[in-house]
């Protein structure tokens, strides 16, 4: 096994993505030892339990005293209270990170609690499931999956290509791009789509009692789906939504006036425009499965042990 890239990682918050990289940094060797930190005694217990770390705390500052590299990951709305707890300990040279689904925002909470002699580079996998906390982790998680860096103006090239080469150490393919461009693309291709499935999954609970039942009993597969991404993490989709307010309103403008028009051309009976646009997106979709990027099925077999979502 190679050299590991880093002596000590500390890791602040140890829910689905830290134990992930917890699992996945061992076992690529890229780490002498990871300290682990987070709020709950219970949570910290657990993390004991299933041997992510070699060292254990409820404190920010203690776990992030002498880290080399200090990752956070933890909801983005909690960005601001991690930086604040752990800048004035942080080592000279230490590469600080952290996992947030939102990038302008964590830069604007983390940047000022920074001292200037770390290297501060904000990073998102995009790579998850709907599970959350501890149990939730394992190492494969971020195999083929992007990671994307978004380092301010004027970090120093080294630092993140010291980061990009630890998350490629984990499987990721690394792309490096801005804060703000991250957060657009983001907005439609992922926060969207999640607030998407928690709408269409409360309208439905939200229907009378009788309704309500055949909703469920005769799910079919496209509702199925939604109802796997609404079971996502209220707290980390709270956060999502509250700090990419403009990029995400932005793309919901732009949503609701296309869904508009089909509600018109179903009201018109304009058969061809829906079939324009159903011809359109099915080309997309073979788009994204001949670029190799579709893992629906690959992620169900990791998650449950067998290689197919049938009969799921
Ligand atoms: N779940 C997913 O699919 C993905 C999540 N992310 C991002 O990763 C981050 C973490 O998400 P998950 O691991 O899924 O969440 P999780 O809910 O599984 O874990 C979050 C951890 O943070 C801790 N925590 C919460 N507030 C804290 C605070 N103020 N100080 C210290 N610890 C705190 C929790 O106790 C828990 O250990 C979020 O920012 C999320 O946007 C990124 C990619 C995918
Ligand atoms: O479970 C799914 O389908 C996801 O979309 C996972 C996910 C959630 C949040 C992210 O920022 C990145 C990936």
């Amino acid at each position: 096994m190679a050299e590991p890239l880093f002596g000590r990682l500390a890791l602040i918050g140890i829910g689905l993505i830290g134990s992930s990289i917890a699992h996945a940094a061992r076992q690529n060797g890229l780490v002498k030892e990871i300290v682990v930190q987070t709020r709950s005694q219970k949570t910290l217990d657990r993390a004991r339990e299933l041997g992510l770390g070699n060292a254990y705390t409820l404190d920010p500052a203690e776990a992030a005293d002498g880290a080399d590299l200090v990752i956070a990951c933890v909801p983005v709305g909690a960005s601001e209270q991690v930086a604040k707890a752990i800048g004035p300990v942080l080592k000279p040279g230490a590469i600080v990170s952290d996992v947030g689904s939102v990038k302008t925002s964590v830069v604007k909470q983390m940047g000022n609690y920074l001292p200037a002699d770390v290297h501060f580079v904000p990073a998102h996998p995009i790579a998850g499931t709907e599970h959350s906390g501890p149990d939730a982790g394992f190492a494969e998680l971020f195999q083929s999956r992007w990671c994307i860096l978004t380092p301010p103006e004027g970090t120093d090239p080294k630092a993140v290509e010291k980061l990009a080469a630890f998350w490629r150490g984990i499987g990721a393919n690394v792309e490096v791009m801005s804060a703000e461009h991250h957060d657009l693309v983001l907005a439609i291709t992922s926060h969207i789509p999640h607030l998407i499935a928690y709408n269409i999954v409360g309208t439905a609970a939200d229907m009378e009692e009788s309704v309500r039942a055949e909703v469920i009993k005769f799910s079919a597969s496209g509702f199925r789906d939604f109802t796997r991404i609404a079971a996502s993490d209220p707290t980390m989709w709270r956060d999502i939504f509250l700090h990419n307010k403009d990029a995400v309103l932005e793309m919901l403008g732009r949503f609701t006036e296309d869904l508009t028009a089909l509600q018109r051309a179903i009201r018109r009976g304009d058969g061809n425009t829906l079939f324009d646009l159903f011809t359109r997106t099915r080309a997309i979709r073979r788009g994204i499965v001949e670029m190799g990027q579709d893992t629906s099925e690959a992620d169900f077999g990791r998650r449950h042990g067998t290689g197919t979502p049938a009969g799921e």
